[in-house]
């Protein structure tokens, strides 16, 4: 685990966190700009100096109490950020060696290979910097700092810089990253595709507060918080694959009892995989529909409705249809958002037994 407390104050601006990470997968740190991701990731590696402590598993990087402050070149620590500070006229394996040798930590040269091969840029060892994309780049820059073995890997906003056409070329190597590495990742961005793709745990920023905190699947589907409001709210869920549909090419994913059809069929029976449906592809009805195009239909207790604005959000929980649904298995959420006139004309009140009909799932990717 990675427990945290840090407190500074910049002019108009103060940071007072208190926090838990977990000591596994990504724990993405969201929110608008300026609420202070930077600063915060700064703080956990020393650059900023802020009141609190940092523990990380069992080593202790900061404790007031005791007088312990370790300095930032003494923490095991990858760091990458937005546009990654490569040195021009060396290669990309002379920029790998360097980094290497200078961190003086403990880097070795398997480590450095499993980061070539894990990030995929073997066939540009030989390249000047210069000629590279910007998502290479990027790559290498994130090589070069698992290369340390760190024992924590911070990142900055480490796609913001790119174009969508090279943040699709690298999110697939993030998620390898996310799914081969014990090691935790704490991953700042105000991009909510990657939230939903790559972060396990979720820290929601706003002026410098922990607004809320936990798995990334409950925070999304939970209708009070201001991500509810956004127009991509949607929920994120983990599920086995469970039959295969070759004709169509599609795929039944499960979890806790709930069953969807989503499209594509390139994950083996078994697997697990993140599957996101957005708020607004979702629909209510009293009475399951007949002759519908909709594959996804399911039985939802209404949990909560929130107006907000114009339109209503329906917090859903899912009801277990499937007899393999484990008990232990946590319930999975829908988020669907509705009009204030569909509101009434069904006069939906909280604890209706209703049906969702989904529309659309989008396959994210394969789940940790
Ligand atoms: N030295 C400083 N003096 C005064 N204010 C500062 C200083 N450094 C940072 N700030 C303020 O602290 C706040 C948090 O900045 P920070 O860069 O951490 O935000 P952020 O969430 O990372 O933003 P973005 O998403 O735009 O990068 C901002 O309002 C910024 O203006």
């Amino acid at each position: 685990m990675i427990d945290l407390a840090l407190r500074l104050a910049r002019g108009e601006f103060s940071l007072d966190v208190a926090l838990q990470l977990p000591s596994r997968g990504v724990s993405a740190v969201f929110g608008p700009s300026g609420c202070g991701k930077t600063t915060l990731l700064r703080a956990l590696a020393g650059l900023e100096r802020a009141d609190g402590h940092v523990i990380v598993g069992d080593e202790y990087w900061q404790d007031d109490r005791r007088g312990l402050f370790v300095p930032t070149h003494r923490r095991p620590i990858g760091y990458v950020i937005q546009e990654a500070a490569l040195f021009p006229h060396l290669s990309v394996q002379g920029n790998l060696d360097y980094g290497l040798r200078r961190s003086g930590q403990a880097g070795s040269r398997e480590a450095l290979a499993q980061a070539v091969d894990l990030l995929g840029i073997g066939a540009l060892m030989a390249r000047g910097t210069a000629t590279l994309s910007g998502g290479e780049r990027q790559r290498v820059a994130i090589a070069r700092a698992l290369a340390t073995q760190p024992r924590l890997l911070l990142m900055d906003e480490p796609l913001a810089a790119l174009d969508a056409e090279r943040k699709a070329d690298i999110l697939p190597y993030l998620e390898r990253l996310h799914t081969t590495l014990a090691m935790p990742i704490v991953y700042v961005t105000h991009a909510m595709d990657e939230v939903a793709r790559l972060a396990d745990h979720l820290v929601l920023l706003r002026e410098g507060r922990a607004l809320a905190a936990g798995p990334t699947h409950e925070l999304l589907s939970r209708a009070d918080l201001p991500l509810a409001r956004r127009d991509d709210a949607g929920v994120v869920i983990e599920a086995r694959v469970e039959e295969h549909d070759d004709r169509y090419r599609m795929m039944r994913i499960g979890a806790a009892g709930a069953s969807l059809w989503v499209g594509g069929s390139h994950a083996a029976l078994g697997e697990t995989v993140r599957a996101a449906v957005l708020a607004r592809d979702v629909s209510v009805t009293r009475e399951p529909a007949q002759q519908t195009s909709i594959l996804n239909v399911l039985p939802v207790t209404l949990e909560s409705l929130h107006a907000d604005g114009g339109t209503v959000m329906l917090r859903l929980r899912v009801t277990a249809t499937s007899s393999s649904a484990s008990t232990s298995e946590a319930p999975v959420y829908l988020l669907a958002r509705i009009t204030h006139k569909s509101c009434d004309a069904l006069a939906l009140k909280a604890g209706d037994a209703l049906w969702a009909q989904v529309k659309g799932v989008a396959l994210m990717s394969a789940g940790g």
